[in-house]
């Protein structure tokens, strides 16, 4: 599936949050959603997982708006994982990990094989498995995240977006993630990432689209958006710069005085 954001607009509390967004997010591309507090990068997500109506400008999906596909279609074209991992209910990892089942199920049947294959494949890939007997109270944050990972993979849908997944875990689950949404991409599902680590993005994502004040400052490769002038305006830092692998990296080192100066 396809995702084509036109003129998106919006204010929230009276304050412009997205000021004309226009976006395409295509198969098989990992896209990381970057951008400093409150950019507006959780309303876009929002608003093009039809989770928000925007004020102006439309979203269509496979050129069809969410209405014309229809929330079944919907549901099952496109995973949603949101930010904060809060779970309040008692339920069981591997129950909870089941509702992403939810959008390929008929009627009140129980769990076909292929549901079940999915939820072990989803515990396996967000290395969660091993927690698939404890309730979501008896979970780190860190663990909760995984947990939520694999129930937005166990959709198994040919979108994915997830909203700041790695902020809660450690360096090694960083990079499990990580790789296993590059891994993703490269087996043809579309991913939008909402990421605050520079250096993790610019090293995983295809493309980077970089949010300032409700507007798109930069839409490209990593380094077309990572750029000295970029990252000064933005998020009013100067970065430090690397090399491993053949692969360069930015490392925020230094403010450059309150945002919008300098
Ligand atoms: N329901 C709301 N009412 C009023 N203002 C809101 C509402 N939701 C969000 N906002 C404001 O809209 C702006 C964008 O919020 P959003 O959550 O999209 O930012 P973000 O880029 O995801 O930020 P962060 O990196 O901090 O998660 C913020 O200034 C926020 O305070």
């Amino acid at each position: 599936m396809r995702i084509d954001a036109i003129g998106l607009r919006i204010a929230l509390g009276g304050r412009p949050v997205l000021a004309g967004v226009d976006l395409a997010l295509v198969p098989g591309e990992l896209v990381g959603l970057i951008g400093p507090n409150g950019a507006g990068k959780t309303t876009l997500l929002r608003i093009l997982a039809n989770l928000l109506a925007p004020d102006a400008g439309a979203v269509r999906y496979d050129g069809r708006s969410a209405r014309q596909l229809g929330g079944d279609a919907l549901a099952r074209g496109l995973s949603v994982l949101m930010q904060g991992g809060e779970v309040n209910w008692p339920l069981r990892v591997d129950h909870l990990v089941a509702l992403g089942r939810l959008p390929h199920r008929r009627g009140l049947g129980g769990l076909s094989a292929a549901d079940r294959d999915a939820v072990a494949r989803a515990l396996d890939a967000a290395d969660a498995a091993h927690l698939r007997l404890r309730t979501a109270g008896q979970l780190s944050a860190g663990e909760r995240m995984r947990v939520l990972f694999a129930r937005a993979l166990a959709v198994e849908a040919p979108m994915l977006f997830a909203d700041e997944p790695v902020a809660a875990l450690d360096p090694f689950h960083q990079l499990q993630i990580m790789e296993l949404l590059q891994g993703r991409a490269r087996a043809g599902t579309g991913i939008l990432a909402v990421l605050h680590d520079l250096p993790l993005a610019g090293r995983f994502c295809d493309r980077l689209v970089l949010l300032q004040d409700g507007r798109i400052l930069a839409d490209g490769p990593p380094e077309a958006v990572l750029t000295d002038d970029h990252l000064r305006r933005a998020y009013a830092v100067e970065v430090q710069r690397g090399q491993r692998d053949g692969v360069g990296y930015v490392l925020p080192w230094s403010r450059i005085g309150p945002k919008g100066e300098g």
